[in-house]
Formats: C-alpha cells, sequence, structure tokens
C-alpha cells in the first residue's frame, strides 16, 4: 500500500511541469521497501526518549535555550541532520531516513512519501544541559513563506551545505531572509562523503557567494569515500567515528587530542588553520586583539580554547564572521561537535535584542508563527513568548485581531506528538489550544489594557525618536511578508452538496499557510485557488483529499499576470441614484499616473488635491480608498491585479444623504473608467532559472532555454558541472521538468524563483488576449 502510494506520488510529480527536481529523487524511487508496519516501528503515538527529564525541566533558565532553524536549499539533508540530532541526544531510539520516509519531522504524509519538507516542524529536545527548540523549515522555493514566518522566532541558524554544490540558489534566498532578521548563523557542510564533495570549493563559495567570512572550526579527515573524521581546529582533537560491530550509527566515536608524531602534515596544516583562525577572530574582535597582541602575541598555542571560543561565540553573535562545520549526516559523522557549536556560538533569546520588549515591560508579549489544524483538538497554535509567561486556562489578547480569547492548554511539540505543560516562559516556544481566531504573525499579550499601555509607550517613544506612527505599528504587530502568487486554477467539488465542506476546508488550510490565497471568481462564480508554484497547488490539492476527505478537481494551471498602465489620465465620473427616499449623489475626478520603481506594488499610492483634503471626513477618506483599491485588485483588461500606479483625488462632491458605500461604488468605476483611459499594459511574472547540468547537456540545455524566450545572464563552474543562470517568463516553463529530464537523461537540476514582471510586447499581448477570450 506504502510502495502504491508513493509510486503515484512520483508519477505525479513526474508529470508535473514545474518541480524543480528534475530526476526527482532517483534514490528515494529506488528505496521503496518501506512499510506501513516500519513506520508504526518507529512508535509516533508514543511519548518519545527521555520524556520525563524533559518534563522535569520544562521551562529552563533561559541562558540555556536555543530556538534554531535549519535552512538550505532543496536536498542539501536539513532533515537527515536533524533526524540524527534527535537520535544523538535520545529524543529517538532508531534512526530515521527521509529516503524510507519515515523520518520525525517530516511527518506529513506528503513529506514521507516525497522526501521533502513542506511544513517546517518544530520539535524540543536537549542537549547536555541545553534546551534546543528546533525548526526543519523546508527547502523548496515554493515554500519560502513557511520558511520566513520560522526566521522570524528564531534566535540562530544553522545553514546546511551540500558539500559537493557549495552556494545554490535557494541558500542565497534564505541567507538573504535571515540577514533581513538578523540571524546569527552556523554553517554546516554536510554530504562530505558524496563523491565529488570538497571542502575547500565549499568554503570559497560561501566567501563568494555569501559575501561573509566564513571561520573554520574543522578540517576534514579524508574526503569523499575516505571521509571518516574530523579535526577540531579550535582544541586541536582529532574526532574519529568508529562503528561498533554490529552498528554504524555514529555514536561510537573517538576524540583525542592531534600529536605531531600521529600524523606530522596534519598536524601542521592544524596548527596553520589554528593560527589563520587566530588572526581573523582578532581582527574582528577587540577583546580578543589584546589578548593576542599581548600576553600571547609570540606563542598563539598557548591562547586557550575556551578564550577562542568565547571570541567566536562574540563575532558570531555580532553578524561579523560565521563558524563553519563539516560532516556527512547520512553517514552518521559531525552532528555531534555541531550540536556542541549551537549550544557554545548561537545566541540564548536574552542576547537578542528586540526594540518592542521595553514597550512590554514584563507583560506577556507573544507571537504566533504557525497554526496547524487538529481533527480532535482544533487549530493548534505555535507561539514564541518574548517577554511575561503564558499559562493554560486563562484569557489572553490578540493585537491584530482585536480580540480576547480563551487558551485552554499548552504542549510542548514533538512533531507529530505532544507533552502538556502547566507554563511557558520567555524565550520558548510551545503550542495553544483553543485560540480560535489567531493566525500565522499575530502579536498575543495578557489584556487590552496591555495592548494600549504598551502603545502608549511606542508611540511616546517615536515621538522622541522623530519616528512615524507606521513604524511602531509594524514594530507592534510584526508579521509575515507574503509574496503574491504566481499560479491559480479553479477547484470544483464532486457535487455542489460539497462546496461547503471545500469552503470549510480551504479556510482551515489557508489559516496554516497564508501563501494560500482562495477567491471567487465574479463572472463565473468558481472558486479559485492561487499558489506559489505547482508543487504549491499540488500539494494542496492532496491535502484536501486526503485530510478532508473531498475529491476536487482542477481546473488547467494558469498564470497570475499583472496589469498597469502606460500614460496619465483623468476621468470624472457622476453617481446619482435614489434608493427608496434617499437620493444618492457623488461626482470624483480621478487622476491616475504610472509609477516607475524598483519594487512591484499592487497597492498604488494615493493623494488628495489640497482643495479635497482640507475637509475630508475619516469614514468618507476610508470609503474613497476602498473604492480605488477594489478597482486596482482586478484590472480592467483581464482581471488581474493593477501595479505601479499613482492616484490623486482631484475633486469629490458628495450629497449629504449619500451613503459610503455609493461613494466608494462611484470612485471604483471612475477609476475603471480612468485605467481603460490611461491604456493597460499586460506584465508577465519573469523568473530567476539556474540549472546545474553537467557539461556534456549543457548545449541542449542552452538551445532548450533559447526556444523559451529565457535570457542567459550567466554559466558558472561548479565542480564537473556548469551552472546556468538566465531569466525566463513563467508562461515558458510549463512542462520544463519533463523536457529538461530527456534532455539530460534526468541528470540535471533546476530551481525557479519570482524574479519581477516585465511588459508583455503588443504581440504577445494581443496573444494573450486571444486566448483568454477563446479565440485561438
Ligand atoms: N551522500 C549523502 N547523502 C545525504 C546526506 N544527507 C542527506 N543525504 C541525502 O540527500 C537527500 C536529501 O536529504 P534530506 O535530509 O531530505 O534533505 P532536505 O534538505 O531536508 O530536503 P528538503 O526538505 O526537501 O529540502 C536524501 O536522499 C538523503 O538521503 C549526506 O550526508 N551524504
Amino acid at each position: 500500500m506504502w510502495k502504491v502510494m508513493r509510486r503515484v506520488s512520483v508519477d505525479l510529480l513526474e508529470s508535473s511541469s514545474l518541480c524543480n527536481k528534475v530526476y526527482f529523487r532517483k534514490t528515494k524511487m529506488r528505496v521503496v521497501s518501506v512499510t506501513q508496519q516500519n513506520c508504526s516501528l518507529r512508535n509516533y503515538s508514543a511519548p518519545p526518549g527521555d520524556v520525563k527529564s524533559l518534563r522535569s525541566v520544562i521551562n529552563p533558565d533561559i541562558s540555556r535555550i536555543r530556538n534554531i532553524g535549519i535552512m538550505a536549499h532543496i536536498d542539501a539533508g536539513k532533515t537527515t541532520t536533524t533526524e540524527r540530532m534527535l537520535y544523538y541526544s535520545g529524543y529517538i531510539r532508531t534512526l530515521g531516513d527521509v529516503d524510507d520516509g519515515d523520518t520525525v519531522t517530516d511527518f506529513m504524509v506528503q513529506e514521507r512519501e516525497r522526501g521533502i519538507t513542506i511544513q517546517s516542524a518544530a520539535v524540543t529536545f536537549d542537549w547536555k544541559d541545553y534546551r534546543i527548540n528546533l525548526i526543519d523549515t523546508p527547502g523548496h522555493v515554493d515554500f519560502t513563506v513557511e520558511v520566513e514566518r520560522c526566521l522570524r522566532v528564531l534566535d540562530g541558524a544553522v545553514a546546511v551545505f551540500d558539500a559537493s554544490a557549495g552556494v545554490e540558489a535557494q541558500t542565497l534566498t534564505v541567507w538573504r531572509q535571515a540577514d533581513k532578521h538578523q540571524i546569527p548563523r552556523i554553517c554546516f557542510l554536510n554530504k562530505m562523503d558524496k563523491s565529488r564533495a570538497s571542502f575547500t570549493y565549499a568554503v570559497e563559495s560561501i566567501k563568494q557567494k555569501l559575501k561573509t567570512k566564513p571561520l573554520l572550526l574543522q578540517l576534514p579527515i579524508g574526503e569523499a569515500k575516505t571521509f571518516r573524521g574530523l579535526v577540531d581546529i579550535v582544541t586541536k582533537e582529532k574526532i574519529i567515528w568508529k562503528p561498533t560491530s554490529d552498528l554504524d550509527d555514529g555514536k561510537n566515536f573517538e576524540r583525542k587530542l592531534l600529536l605531531e608524531a600521529d600524523d606530522p602534515n596534519l598536524f601542521q596544516e592544524v596548527q596553520d588553520a589554528r593560527n589563520t583562525l587566530i588572526e581573523q577572530v582578532a581582527d574582528l574582535d577587540d577583546e580578543f586583539a589584546e589578548l593576542v597582541l599581548g600576553e600571547h602575541s609570540e606563542n598563539f598555542d598557548l591562547i586557550s580554547a575556551e578564550k577562542l571560543q568565547s571570541a567566536i561565540r562574540r563575532v558570531t553573535l555580532a553578524h561579523k564572521a560565521v563558524p563553519v562545520l563539516c560532516g556527512s549526516a547520512l553517514k552518521n559523522k559531525g552532528v555531534q561537535p555541531l550540536l556542541d557549536a549551537i549550544t557554545m556560538y548561537l545566541p540564548a533569546p536574552n542576547e537578542r535584542s528586540y526594540e518592542f520588549l521595553q514597550w512590554y515591560k514584563d507583560d506577556l508579549c507573544a507571537l504566533a508563527f504557525k497554526v496547524l489544524h487538529d481533527k480532535c483538538r482544533g487549530p493548534l497554535v505555535f507561539v514564541r513568548v518574548y517577554s511575561g509567561s503564558l499559562k493554560p486556562q486563562s484569557a489572553v489578547y490578540n493585537i491584530n485581531k482585536s480580540c480576547t480569547e480563551r487558551m485552554s492548554r499548552l504542549l510542548l511539540p514533538f512533531a507529530d506528538q505532544h507533552i502538556e505543560i502547566p507554563s511557558l516562559m520567555p524565550g520558548n516556544i510551545a503550542l495553544t489550544v483553543g485560540l480560535k481566531q489567531s493566525a500565522t504573525g499575530d502579536t498575543i499579550v495578557s489584556s487590552k489594557a496591555s495592548a494600549v499601555a504598551a502603545a502608549r509607550r511606542a508611540g511616546r517613544d517615536a515621538r522622541e525618536k522623530k519616528r512615524s506612527v507606521s513604524d511602531v505599528d509594524s514594530l507592534l504587530l510584526a508579521g509575515v511578508e507574503i509574496p503574491d502568487p504566481v499560479f491559480f486554477c479553479t477547484i470544483e467539488p464532486p457535487s455542489m452538496a460539497k462546496q461547503q465542506d471545500l469552503d470549510n476546508a480551504l479556510s482551515c488550510l489557508q489559516r496554516e499557510d497564508p501563501s494560500l490565497k482562495v477567491k471567487i471568481d465574479p463572472d463565473t462564480g468558481q472558486t479559485i485557488l492561487c499558489g506559489m508554484g505547482e508543487l504549491h497547488i499540488e500539494i494542496i490539492h492532496d491535502r484536501i483529499k486526503r485530510e478532508y476527505g473531498i475529491e476536487t478537481y482542477l481546473g488547467p494551471l494558469q498564470i497570475a499576470y499583472r496589469e498597469t498602465i502606460l500614460s496619465a489620465a483623468q476621468v470624472t465620473d457622476i453617481l446619482d441614484k435614489t434608493v427608496g427616499d434617499k437620493r444618492h449623489f457623488v461626482t470624483a475626478e480621478l487622476e491616475v499616473r504610472p509609477r516607475s520603481g524598483d519594487r512591484a506594488m499592487t497597492k498604488p499610492i494615493i493623494d488628495y488635491a489640497e482643495s479635497v483634503i482640507g475637509e475630508l471626513p475619516k469614514e468618507l477618506q476610508g470609503a474613497i480608498e476602498n473604492g480605488i483599491m477594489n478597482s486596482c485588485i482586478q484590472g480592467p483588461l483581464l482581471g488581474f491585479p493593477v501595479q505601479d500606479i499613482d492616484v490623486t483625488v482631484q475633486s469629490l462632491t458628495v450629497h449629504p444623504d449619500t451613503s459610503h458605500t455609493m461613494v466608494s461604488a462611484c470612485v471604483s468605476r471612475c477609476m475603471q473608467k480612468a485605467l481603460k483611459k490611461a491604456g493597460i499594459q499586460i506584465l508577465e511574472p519573469v523568473m530567476n532559472l539556474e540549472i546545474t547540468v553537467s557539461e556534456d547537456h549543457l548545449s541542449a540545455a542552452l538551445s532548450d532555454l533559447a526556444q523559451r524566450r529565457g535570457s542567459i545572464q550567466e554559466i558558472q563552474s561548479r565542480q564537473d558541472n556548469r551552472v546556468v543562470v538566465a531569466a525566463v517568463p513563467l508562461a515558458e516553463m510549463m512542462g520544463y521538468s519533463t523536457v529538461l529530464r530527456s534532455l539530460t537523461s534526468g541528470s540535471a537540476t533546476f530551481t525557479l524563483e519570482l524574479a519581477s514582471y516585465q511588459a508583455l510586447n503588443s504581440q504577445e499581448q494581443s496573444a494573450l488576449l486571444q486566448r483568454r477570450m477563446g479565440l485561438v
């Protein structure tokens, strides 16, 4: 049964045109021996490992907590590394394998079948007196929002790399996201056992592409097939993994001081690497520089490992450099030192500074960062507490939703199983049961009065620092930026009777996943699903079937274009309508202008002529802006969102009896006319494409790209492979995975990421219009 399901899912994905794994897990397809029984052997319903010890320290000292994320390009080995961490910490007793579909963190059926992470999973475990809350995030670009929302609550991250590939496309994206949230990082060069693994190459690519300063804390002993251990440069200890007679689970390793007599060459290499590390750190940290230049300037050997570790910690927390470690998660090597490095070099929650905390004093301030729908318990909301404490059976106030909610229980997340806890202190992460309104990105405080007091303090602070009020708003209500979807399709239930069930399923899924958008087509009344990529929509379709028992039908996948205007235009409109005994009378005059700028913005910038703004009541202003926004959601040509326009309300006359709805309606109609008069230009999503292909198949891949309106920006070398970086319209990428697979005998991989929206030329635009009208 399991085999059959996996086979089906592989076929499904293979047929999907935009799956970015061209060879889609050849290894996974080979390893199909997992049975349902195997999975139950992992005993997912029983409490994991040493739950008693976790219970006894529910709220450890804040300095002993590490909220850590694992991030990387797809397939770098995040889940495998996480699984090893859980095993060595005693959280699980047998090692799971992504290729066998039985890891703890990939617990959704779709994740286990496909061997990919879709939802980020939070797991809590202890490592040498430290509490680690670890989040395994998805690597596939379709789930970037999932990564972003988790980064909001992390204090540190481990960036995992495939040592044979170095920095890959999605690594850059997640690295930039981590920069945005100022998250200190450690790099883990995984897959050192692979045939083309190269420590030097991977480090160089980190230096060049991520523009960061790597601090080499380890040197590998052997590479590829000969990889068998490492040297800790800080302590000069050699770590060699030794399988026991019946088990090679990586638990057994020998750690001893490297002596010159053991291996003179390696000894010298380590000596040099340590001196370089000391100089590098001294350059970045004044306190350490004093030590190095002072008492130990003659002999760096006298600098203790502890002093060096403290300095490395300071430069890591100050984002001045990034420690680099290596290993092979699959071959069970290097993960224990990585865990040590997490506790040693990444920050505790109280070492991060959050400006908004000062406004709450010691009152509760928590952020909801993820929602899961549990059939029995209802919505489960993941929260991170920043200040104050959370207790079960208490009321909390959600600032974003302006509502008070009651929380019934607090649970510690163990992937798909949960342990009940009596309280949650600052710096910690847990699941709440009972919050019905809270969604991803909401700020939760103890009461409305507390929110008001915090807002008052924030306002006072803003005035002192001459900051705008909207700045303060965004700090108080820190949410997650959701990019616009690029794909959409219709979704239909098997019968009208099932429409209500489908609506419910979609609204639950939307609360879990804010990047999923659902709307109703105003002309046909059909439900439209909008997603971040083909895989995203496919997974949603699958979940509706499996989790909600509704067999739905998807229409053909379509591209989400945008509309903009070509020139400025000014239009006047009059609405004169009598409803009952009331006469509604509005005249509006609007001017629209194209806006140039780097960022595509679907929200128009609205301003008012002086004669209008002087006497405009707030509610009336709201009605005008509603009308303008509404007509920008669906452009006049094909109904796509309108981007990059400025609007000026030049004049407005409103009869005293006129309702605000009528004002909005008049303004909206006036906008539509103005947009049409200004001339509509269709914009298409253009993607950044990165193909990793062998030299033999390079020319085939390039000539195919030329037929797809692709423009090649760069061809780089990556070990024996070539990496083609190109910009290609999304509309040309349908069916690409199948084509690339046949062109390259399944050896190439690619990633696709939205870059910008660009104008179609007039021929392309009229061809698209004809297609949409069903004329061709
Ligand atoms: N040779 C080798 N293969 C590895 C290693 N670690 C992971 N893999 C393999 O690489 C593939 C991807 O591993 P995952 O752990 O699922 O990678 P991931 O980064 O979690 O993948 P996504 O969540 O889908 O982005 C699997 O086939 C693993 O068996 C390693 O150290 N060496």
